[in-house]
């Protein structure tokens, strides 16, 4: 089969690789999209000393072509980010983040990638597999982050860094969803007009008065909720000088691989709370399916066919990148 094989840290080309084969509790299935994330450019760069060669991609969706227990040959799946046993505690109580044997995919820049039962769910008539291979992690995650770690409540305004990327521009609609006002923060003044139409009440444009224009939109209170979809310096110090008394800053990104340094006295004189949240729960995936089946949340894809997976990591799109193995459009 063909693949988009990651030999060195941005070296990506695509060669003929051997087919893997299911093993027990696992499927294969035939990609027909495949999001290009925000963890795939840092493994592309060599931050995350991923072992070379490697086949990259976790937001794949496709058809099952063998093998399986829970799903048959011809089913519409899409995966989310890590496959789990399934027979742990975590597992068993729908908190499977923890659970001991939680594996993340690789293999989905490629015409056909073996996946574990565990990570994926059926996708709705009504949504394209490019839609639904960026439904965990590309929706998912604003979707678990805003929900279960900052408990958004409707009328809370919510900052989103990163904006225009994958992760920013669906967690900007999804934000919209929970009936929070949003404000997204870009650095590129092209992508407004997009992230005003995702649902955005106020597009921040990057600069040094960003915290002034943050409290200006928000009657001088700040952000009750920060999703930094960033986690770079820069973006930090602006976005919780914005943030508001006792608000929820909430991590989930580092697109620069770097720490980030606060005064502890900023965070303890504002109350603040700063957490994390990282990957997707099966109840999110469920939802975030849900959301784009229901027109709540429209993915914004940009394909590629699988020879240009070099040029969909070097392209500054707005949204997702996803690789089509086939070469046809979605
Ligand atoms: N927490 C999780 O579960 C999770 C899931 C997926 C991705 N991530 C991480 O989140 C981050 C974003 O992922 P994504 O898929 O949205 O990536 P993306 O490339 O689609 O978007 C990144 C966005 O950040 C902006 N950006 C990049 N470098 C920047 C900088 N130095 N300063 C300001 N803005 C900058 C880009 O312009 C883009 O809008 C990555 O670091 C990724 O590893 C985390
Ligand atoms: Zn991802
Ligand atoms: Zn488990």
């Amino acid at each position: 089969m063909r693949a988009a094989v990651l030999s060195r840290p941005e070296e990506l080309a695509v060669a003929e690789v051997d087919c893997p084969r299911p093993g027990a509790g696992e499927v294969l299935v035939e990609v027909a999209a495949c999001g290009v994330c925000g963890h795939d450019q840092a493994d592309y760069a060599g931050l995350l000393s991923l072992p070379l060669p490697a086949v990259l991609g976790h937001e794949i969706a496709g058809t099952v072509v063998a093998g399986g227990s829970r799903f048959a040959a011809g089913d519409r799946v899409a995966a989310k980010q890590f496959g789990t046993c399934g027979r742990c505690e975590p597992c068993g109580t729908g908190d499977e983040l923890r659970c001991p044997h939680r594996a993340f995919l690789y293999g989905g820049f490629a015409e056909y990638a073996v996946l574990p039962e565990s990570a994926l769910l059926p996708v709705p008539p009504e949504v394209s597999l490019p839609e639904a291979a960026v439904a965990a992690c590309a929706v998912g995650t604003g979707l678990q982050a805003l929900r279960r770690v900052a408990r958004v409540k409707p009328g809370e305004t919510v900052l989103v860094t990163g904006a225009g990327g994958g992760l920013g521009l669906h967690a900007v609609q999804v934000a919209a969803a929970l009936g929070a006002r949003v404000l997204a923060l870009t650095g590129d003044p092209a992508k407004t007009e997009q992230l005003t139409k995702a649902g955005a009440a106020h597009v921040v444009l990057t600069g040094d008065g960003v915290w002034q224009d943050i409290l200006d939109a928000t009657d001088g209170r700040g952000a009750d909720v920060v999703l930094d979809n960033t986690g770079h310096q820069p973006v930090f110090r602006q976005a919780f000088r914005a943030l508001a008394h006792a608000g929820r800053y909430v991590l989930t990104g580092q697109v620069s691989g770097e720490p980030i340094r606060v005064h502890p006295a900023f965070v303890f004189e504002k109350e603040a709370v700063i957490t994390g949240s990282g990957s997707t729960l099966m109840t999110t995936f469920a939802d975030a399916l849900a959301l784009v089946a229901e027109g709540r949340v429209r993915p914004v894809v940009t394909p590629y066919p699988l020879e240009d997976a070099a040029r969909a990591f070097t392209d500054r799109i707005t949204g997702r990148a996803v690789l089509i193995p086939s070469g046809g459009q979605p």
